[in-house]
């Protein structure tokens, strides 16, 4: 297995917008290097919720029905179509809902450091992409996420793989996310795979320092297709190596009423959060 071959992209380069463009449109996957989050920062995020998966607390954070801010346990997701629950459990982060007080300070000062940089992206796309495919969006890409509530920062835990695991068991199955982009900084553990436009799986380096972003399916449909939605999942561990497994994918979400394409971005949301079994 390759890893995707993508070169990683510096803010500091005069053509990063350019650059962070094309690979979107070519690959449906960027990196971005040289970013201000540090890994001081990132490490500490992952030491405070490590901390907390291993409490009970989690339990009174389950989330409540028709909410989607909180804790969900594991097996509470499935991948579109996927026969098979995903070997995970995972909290949601919104900014103005509730976060355990323990990791509250840190958690919030990530997110927010996070969604700058998600704007500074979003930003870079509204200028390079062609005006042609931003004549058909209802508004600038940025404007769609600023303010917007919907942005969601999901903290995951995947435990070590129990003996019982049944074949088709993955920590989570491929996938496309449905949001517009997804910020990644880099996982505590290898495991994350994305496939090309070729439909070839890449492993995404695991390198510290690194955020990979991945369109997701309601850039595609704004774009009507120039962006391609990526396809990504996270393999289960070789046995030697079965430790606990974190990640924070940062989901760039519009405001609901913000229209992609014939649908608002609230009624697209809806119908692709039953179709996860997250509603
Ligand atoms: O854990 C990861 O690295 C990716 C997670 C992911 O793709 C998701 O939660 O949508
Ligand atoms: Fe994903």
């Amino acid at each position: 297995m390759s890893e995707f071959d993508v070169l990683a992209i510096s803010p500091k380069d005069a053509d990063a917008p350019a650059k962070f463009a094309k690979s979107l449109r070519e690959t449906g996957f960027a990196i971005l290097k040289d970013h201000d989050m540090t890994p001081a920062e990132i490490d500490k995020m992952y030491d405070a919720w490590a901390g907390w998966f291993a409490t009970d607390e989690r339990f009174d954070f389950a989330v409540k029905p028709g909410t989607s801010d909180g804790y969900f346990g594991m097996k509470s997701e499935n991948a579109k179509g996927s026969a098979h629950k995903d070997l995970k459990e995972f909290f949601h982060v919104y900014q103005n809902k509730e976060v355990p007080k323990s990791v509250e300070p840190v958690t919030r000062d990530f997110n927010e450091k996070l969604i700058k940089i998600g704007h500074m992206l979003l930003e870079w796309l509204d200028q390079e992409t062609p005006q042609d495919v931003k004549d058909i969006m209802s508004e600038p890409m940025v404007n769609m996420v600023k303010g917007s509530d919907s942005n969601l920062l999901r903290i995951l835990h995947y435990p070590p793989l129990p003996d019982d695991v049944e074949p088709g068991e993955t920590r989570a199955a491929a996938h496309e996310d449905i949001n517009l982009i997804t910020l990644l900084v880099t996982g505590s553990e290898p495991g994350l795979q994305a496939q090309d436009v070729n439909g070839t799986w890449h492993d995404v380096p695991c390198q510290a320092g690194y955020i990979t972003i991945n369109s997701g399916d309601m850039l595609s449909q704004a774009s009507k297709g120039y962006y391609p939605s990526t396809p990504h999942r996270v393999i289960n561990p070789p046995k030697q190596e079965n430790r606990s497994r974190y990640s924070m994918p940062l989901f760039m979400h519009p405001r609901p009423d913000v229209v992609l394409d014939h649908q608002t971005a609230g009624e697209f949301l809806d119908q692709r959060l039953k179709e996860i079994g997250l509603k």
